[in-house]
């Protein structure tokens, strides 16, 4: 289950949260760390204190001395935030926050500046009414002054904009990779359960709207306990990225399949009848109990390699778990007469 974690600005007051803002803002000056977004989330996090845990991870990194600081922050960023697709939303939502503080901060900046001119105006009434009065000589050096400081404003706003931008970039890199492998299954590259769900919630979706056939394959290698106990687990593997490949490279189109599960997969085939479904499914079963799986740099066969299928067709109005289970049903049923085999259930 995807877990949730509230949105930790939405109930701070506009008044708490801009004191927590300045006061992040001031621990990452104290350790010279560039506000970037990541680094102003832990630092916000710390003052507001919400997390016990994340304020001691943090503490301990900031004492620690770690040769690049900014790669223990992002590490400790990707634990606690980077979880699931739901975290995900969150970063993006919070990057948003931060860049809307970083154009409030360009707004204080410009008022700064409008500020100042117009204490340079009233300089230069002074000046052409007494140029050399003390009034004039004090209000000349005052200006000097404000000039410093509206000049170090500028600088570190500059300098902030560019970090901000930098790890904006890498953050936008980090969400693509994290949702990619969000989505696919490690062992043998084709999408895993949670893409599934995603696909088949929206194919039945369009299938409804268009008034379109919608068919779902699950599929399951025969005997595969057998690959795992007569060659073992890396070999059992290698018979999962086989069968993976040969599933991926038989379907076509809108055709989506996945890793299911264990040694389980399922096909999702839009504007697809029972009837053609079962062809495609026979057909599949046809190809991988065909091939042969060698041995690497030898001639040696591992053994057949075959699948049972169930399809199901959705009917009007089902639930995707109805679906789920009439596919079920019927790999089920192909198990139980023999295996290698298609079987659909119509009751
Ligand atoms: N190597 C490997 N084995 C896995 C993986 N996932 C599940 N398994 C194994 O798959 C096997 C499934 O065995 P069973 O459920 O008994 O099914 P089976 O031997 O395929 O028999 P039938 O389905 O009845 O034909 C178990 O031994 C699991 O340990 C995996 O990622 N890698």
């Amino acid at each position: 289950m995807a877990r949730h974690k509230p949105n930790p600005y939405s109930d701070d007051s506009y008044d708490q949260a801009a004191i927590n803002l300045r006061l992040a803002l001031s621990v990452l000056g104290e350790h010279r760390l560039p506000s970037s977004p990541v680094n102003f989330r832990l630092a916000y996090d710390l003052i507001d204190g919400r997390s016990h845990s994340l304020n001691d991870q943090f503490k301990a990194v900031l004492a620690s001395e770690h040769t690049d600081l900014n790669e223990a922050l992002w590490d400790l960023y990707r634990k606690f935030y980077i979880q699931d697709e739901e975290a995900l939303e969150l970063i993006r939502a919070e990057l948003q926050g931060i860049l809307t503080g970083v154009v409030n901060e360009c707004g204080f900046a410009r008022g700064e500046l409008l500020a100042y001119s117009g204490r340079l105006n009233i300089l230069a009434d002074l000046m052409n009414a007494d140029a050399n009065s003390e009034l004039t000589l004090t209000a000349v050096k005052d200006a000097i002054k404000d000039a410093q400081e509206v000049a170090e404003t500028q600088q570190q706003l500059g300098s902030q904009l560019t970090d901000v931008l930098k790890e904006v970039r890498e953050i936008r890199k980090v969400i693509n990779e994290v949702r990619e492998e969000s989505h696919i299954d490690p062992l043998t590259g084709v999408s895993n359960r949670r893409a599934f769900d995603f696909a088949l919630d929206h194919q039945i979706d369009e299938a409804t709207d268009q008034s379109e056939p919608l068919s779902l394959l699950l599929c399951d290698i025969d005997n595969f306990k057998k690959f795992n106990d007569d060659y073992g687990h890396l070999v059992g593997d290698k018979v999962l990225q086989f069968v993976a490949k040969q599933l991926k490279r038989s379907i076509k189109g809108r055709d989506f399949v996945c890793r299911f599960g264990g040694e389980e997969f399922a096909i999702i085939l839009p504007q697809t009848p029972l009837k053609s479904a079962v062809i495609v499914a026979d057909q599949l079963r046809l190809a991988i109990s065909k091939s042969r799986l060698k041995r690497a740099n030898s001639d040696e066969v591992y053994g057949h390699v075959t699948l049972s299928f169930g399809v199901a067709e959705l009917r009007p109005d089902e639930a995707r778990n109805d679906l789920i289970d009439r596919a079920d049903r019927g790999l089920y049923q192909a198990k139980k007469n023999g295996r290698n085999r298609v079987e659909m259930i119509t009751d």
